[in-house]
């Protein structure tokens, strides 16, 4: 019953009042859980014509829905503000909090799936944050814009009515977090914000998409799949998560070795090598970065500066974890969830970045 859900839950279905006044006929709908947390697709304007230094995060779920009136035509929603910020005001307590909302919602047999509206600037880390922590079927699927909801050809409501039409339909289930802008549907394990502008800005230009829309329609191109060996971490009680920084390589960073000892200093438990070609760094500083780091136990995982494919992989012996197929910003999360559930145990870290290199067995 609704009066013995918990409070947030309450009011969640208070808001499904409001949202579904307008149609009477929507309980046989499939019913699906909607978080709004702001970002462009929420983004205002004084300008039709401006898609920079608009507000994003400015306007609510309820109008978001309101202004695609198709959505309640196919979907009993439950629309709830979760946040309305830039996405760079997202965090991983957030995140961690909107898993768990999220997996509340998707246990309740009548609810089909879920659906995430995001800022696109870190939007890939909230995706993979869901899909490595939501143990569920029924599809997750998380959507933002580029360009704000006041703009001329505002790309935000197509987006939200395909977000909504993708988490409704019975074969988008099994296929892990997704993510979908501009007509296509991508695996939130892979899938990264290409460029800072065009509205085709999510890919994943190695693993490809999962399928596409035609019209409000999703088209898969396979049978349901996940990412292989894909790790789950169960964050029911966690509300931090170890600090884990982003280093970058470049020519010239033998002279930036103080910048590890800051960064230990710091307090972080992990580090993440954003490195040129398959993870390569100065050997000088790689030198004193990994004896740095092994005096304080802190754990070294390293990426790619590339922006694609898969760097070196780790031997079992290697102090170093290599991040696999992972970008330094989706090997920061693994590492942080890694790192809150195995400590510094280096075997077991490996053991979870090797999900899509299964090296270890
Ligand atoms: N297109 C966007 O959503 C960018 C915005 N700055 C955000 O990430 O919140």
């Amino acid at each position: 019953r609704v009066e013995d859900l918990p409070r947030h839950l309450r009011l969640a279905y208070r808001d499904l009042v409001n949202t579904t006044s307008t149609n009477g006929n929507n309980a046989s709908l499939p019913k699906i859980v909607y978080f709004g947390t702001g970002g462009t697709i929420a983004g205002s304007s004084g300008s039709a014509t401006a898609v920079t230094g608009y507000q994003a995060g400015a306007l609510g779920v309820q109008t978001l829905i309101d202004a695609v009136p198709e959505i309640i035509n196919i979907t009993n929603i439950i629309g709830i503000q979760f946040a309305n910020v830039a996405s760079d005001q997202m965090n991983t307590t957030l995140t961690m909090q909107l898993s768990r909302n999220i997996s509340e919602y998707l246990a309740a047999d009548d609810v089909v799936g879920a659906v995430v509206s995001h800022g696109t600037d870190t939007l890939e880390e909230t995706a993979i944050m869901l899909d490595l922590t939501i143990k569920s079927d029924k599809p997750v699927v998380i959507v933002g814009a580029m360009r704000p909801a006041t703009a001329i050809s505002a790309d935000g409501p197509y987006n939200l009515l395909q977000a909504v039409s993708l988490a409704t339909y019975p074969g988008a289930a099994g296929r892990g977090t997704m993510i979908t802008l501009n007509d296509r549907i991508g695996s939130a394990f892979y899938t990264t914000k290409t460029n800072p502008r065009s509205l085709d800005t999510f890919k994943a230009y190695e693993q490809g998409y999962l399928g596409n829309f035609v019209g409000a329609t999703p088209r898969f191109w396979y049978e349901p799949a996940k990412v292989l060996n894909k790790p789950y971490f169960d964050v029911t009680n966690f509300t931090t998560l170890p600090h884990v920084a982003i280093l970058y390589a470049y020519e010239d960073m033998a002279l930036d070795v103080p910048l590890v000892s800051a960064a230990i200093a710091s307090g972080v438990k992990g580090l993440v090598i954003a490195g040129s070609g398959d993870g390569g760094t100065d050997s000088t500083w790689n030198r004193q970065f990994q004896s740095l780091c092994a005096n304080a136990s802190v754990a070294m995982v390293v990426s790619t500066r590339t922006g694609d494919g898969s760097d070196a992989p780790d031997g079992d012996s290697s102090p170093t974890i290599s991040a696999n197929s992972l970008n330094p910003e989706k090997a920061k999360i693994m590492l942080q969830l890694s790192l809150a559930k195995n400590g510094y145990n280096i075997t077991a870290i490996k053991k979870d970045f090797d999900s899509d290199y299964p090296t270890l067995g």
